[in-house]
């Protein structure tokens, strides 16, 4: 634990000076870790606040999403952070350690299907771990998807595990007798997880922010690190330029994305179509900016388990269109060439 006094900021969330603070999102596929870090960006006040974002795909849509992309923003690639060694994450937090503006704190949104383990070490057992103050992982959980099988996932469940903060999201959509179920599985996985109810990621930054409470010490994390990662073979060679081997990471649980990027609008009626008749089953999650020929707006399509929504605002680049799609299984030539039918 960091034992440096604390700044005051004005909105009270208490800055150790002693290293840059660091909130790790993790979270499964759709459970709300961009709607959070929305949450955070619209109420940090007047705090810096660094985002680093990690996809699991080819376009980053999410960072698309963040309510402001201005100059206290850093995006992270859509590399591979899926391992201990880990020179992409590195290097972008010294971007942030480097720059000449004043930086508060930093958040980083992993992505859907990683185990933040990697991550965690990177923080605390590289020389990061003298620049930097790993504050708290925060864990967000779907409560209408997950269940007691969690998705038939490791990371799902590790990342629960490392939560030192559980944000229990979407309660609007289920009922009281599936929190107490669900808050009752989380604590016997780890019985000192803060649970925290929410919707849409709403919750006092001073609850989550400057809390100190992941421990500062690696050996606390390290042994649970060997089964994981030493001995786990990767599918992909770290050819950070390729990135069509990252969108077929096997380790993932099994999860694959397919990217579809066009700058071609789409015929509402039959993407329409598309959505209801023909979306594949084994298809997880999904997300998009789309363009449509009679629409001068661009729509933000959203999909997570059994639910989707489109949503419209303004463009803020020449419109195209791009869709991301997770799940195991994939046919991606099935789904391009669906999608390619559904253009004008
Ligand atoms: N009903 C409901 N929907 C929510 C809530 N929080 C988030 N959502 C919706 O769930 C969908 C997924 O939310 P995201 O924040 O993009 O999820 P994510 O964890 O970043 O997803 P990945 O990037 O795929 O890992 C979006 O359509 C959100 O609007 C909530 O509390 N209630």
């Amino acid at each position: 634990m960091a034992s440096a006094t604390a700044i005051n900021l004005d909105n009270n969330i208490e800055v150790p000076k002693r290293g840059m603070p660091v909130t790790i999102i993790t979270g499964f596929l759709g459970s709300g870790k961009t709607t959070l870090l929305n949450q955070i960006l619209q109420n940090k006040q007047d705090m810096k606040v660094a985002v680093l974002v990690n996809e699991f795909g080819d376009i980053n849509i999410d960072s698309q999403l963040l309510v402001s992309m201005d100059e206290d923003m850093v995006e992270l690639s859509n590399g591979c952070i899926c391992c201990t060694i880990n020179d992409g994450l590195v290097d972008a937090v010294y971007r942030v350690l480097e720059r000449e503006d004043r930086i508060d704190y930093m958040v980083i949104e992993t992505t859907g299907v990683a185990d933040p383990l990697p991550i965690v070490l990177t923080f605390l057992g590289t020389e990061l771990r003298d620049l930097t103050n790993l504050d708290s992982i925060l864990t967000v959980v779907d409560a209408e998807s997950f269940d007691k099988t969690h998705f038939e996932s490791e990371a799902a469940l590790k990342q629960i595990t490392y939560g030192d903060i559980v944000l229990l999201n979407k309660t609007d959509l289920v009922s009281e007798d599936k929190l107490v179920e669900l808050e009752t599985f989380i604590r016997n996985k780890k019985d000192t997880a803060k649970i925290l109810r929410t919707q849409y990621g709403k919750v006092a930054l001073p609850l989550i922010l400057g809390v100190e409470l992941t421990p500062n010490d690696e050996h606390v994390f390290a042994k649970d690190d060997h089964h994981d990662h030493h001995h786990h073979h990767h599918e992909h060679e770290h050819h950070h330029h390729d990135h069509h081997h990252h969108s077929h990471h096997l380790e993932n649980d099994g999860f694959v994305s397919v990217s579809f990027q066009v700058d071609k609008p789409f015929d509402v009626n039959k993407f329409e179509h598309f959505l209801i008749e023909e979306m594949p089953d084994n298809v997880f999650r999904a997300k998009g900016i789309l363009w449509f020929d009679d629409s001068p707006l661009r729509h933000i399509f959203q999909l997570s388990g059994p639910r989707y929504n489109l949503n419209a605002d303004e463009w803020k680049t020449t419109p195209s269109n791009q869709l991301v799609f997770i799940g195991r299984h994939l046919d991606e030539n099935k789904i391009h060439s669906r999608l390619r039918e559904c253009l004008i």
